[in-house]
């Protein structure tokens, strides 16, 4: 890692120190990923049109879940999606990039120190003009993901934010043209990709897991191998991260809702990919439903200003993640 992104990681690390988010951003430098795509090759960074047009003829519409149906519904979601199976991560700095970025994103979101998180890839997409993904929330595929890390290719595009939204906060995460962009966010957290206005915006979205603890010291805890974060440990670094940033913003527990049972895997008939997980997109309660995404009016094109992003949330509360919602009391899923 260069000495420039080593003083920004630090600067991020200070500065987090203070503070957990809900949601963070680090820029590296383009050079740090080798990216190659079965059917296309290695992506020449920063990416240009005709290599995304490569990338397009090797893709399919992206789906997204909802209740127990997977859809492809492009006035919910409209964007173009390769599968991580035929995506290869590599480049002799990418390690040691991607686990400084882990570091600054675990600080920054108020985790422990002890926490370790992993990123795994879940999907290369490609939004092209118009293109977007209506706000909703990420699913889980298992009890270690705690949020979501997209980074953002380089690419000329305008439009097409990542905007994260949580308690009333939302955060505007819009892409390097130069570099490649980091956002990461709790799983909890509703967000929308806004339409792209020109050129192309290509993601490379990742699982944000947290898989082992490690003693503050730096040391692994004697006797212990690696295997999931217990639940109780990541309940209690949640609880702690949730009260720091509510103190500090001044928000109100979140209500409770009664839970709803889980639903399918979104990939039927695919067989779940490695890393899988599923989008999920629900109505807001009857009489707060400004807009609704099956039947009656629809919300536009991924045209939602805060108020229609609010008439759409989740049937679900804000949590920090499937681990942490049994503090909260409550098993809701989508
Ligand atoms: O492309 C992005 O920035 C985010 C996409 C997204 O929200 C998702 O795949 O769940
Ligand atoms: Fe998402």
């Amino acid at each position: 890692m260069g000495h420039g992104a080593r003083k920004q990681l630090a600067k991020l690390l200070d500065a987090s120190e203070r503070c957990g988010d809900f949601s963070t951003r680090i820029e590296m430098s383009a050079r740090a990923l080798r990216i190659e795509v079965d059917g296309v090759g290695v992506l020449p960074l920063p990416l240009r049109a005709p290599v995304t047009k490569k990338l397009i003829a090797q893709a399919r519409q992206a789906r997204f879940g909802r209740g127990e149906q997977t859809l492809a519904d492009t006035s919910v979601r409209d964007t173009w999606e390769i599968t991580p199976d035929r995506i290869t991560l590599g480049g002799p700095d990418w390690d040691r990039t991607l686990s400084g970025v882990l570091d600054g994103v675990r600080t920054a979101l108020g985790l422990p120190p002890t926490t370790v998180l992993r990123a795994e890839p879940h999907a290369l997409l490609v939004y092209g003009k118009g293109q977007f993904f209506l706000p909703h929330q990420d699913s889980e595929k298992d009890d270690s993901m705690v949020g979501t890390l997209v980074v953002s290719l380089p690419s000329h595009h305008t439009g097409g934010e990542l905007v994260v939204s949580h308690a009333g906060r939302s955060v505007v995460h819009q892409a390097s043209r130069e570099k490649l962009t980091f956002a990461a966010f709790y799983a909890d957290c509703l967000h929308e990709v806004k339409p792209v206005k020109s050129g192309y915006r290509v993601t490379l979205t990742m699982n944000l897991l947290a898989e082992r603890t490690r003693p503050a010291g730096g040391r692994r805890w004697p006797g212990r191998r690696p295997g999931p974060l217990p639940d109780r440990t990541l309940h209690r670094a949640g609880r702690r991260a949730l009260r720091l940033r509510q103190s500090e913003n001044g928000a109100p527990e979140p209500p409770r809702v009664p839970s709803r049972p889980r639903v399918h895997p979104a990939w039927p008939g695919l067989g779940p990919p490695q890393g899988c997980r599923r989008h999920a997109c629900h109505p807001a309660p009857p009489g707060r439903r400004a807009g609704r995404l099956r039947g009656g009016p629809r919300i536009g094109r991924g045209e939602g200003d805060l108020g229609r992003r609010t008439a759409l949330r989740p049937l679900r509360l804000p949590r920090r993640c499937r681990a942490l919602r049994r503090l909260r009391g409550r098993g809701v899923r989508g």
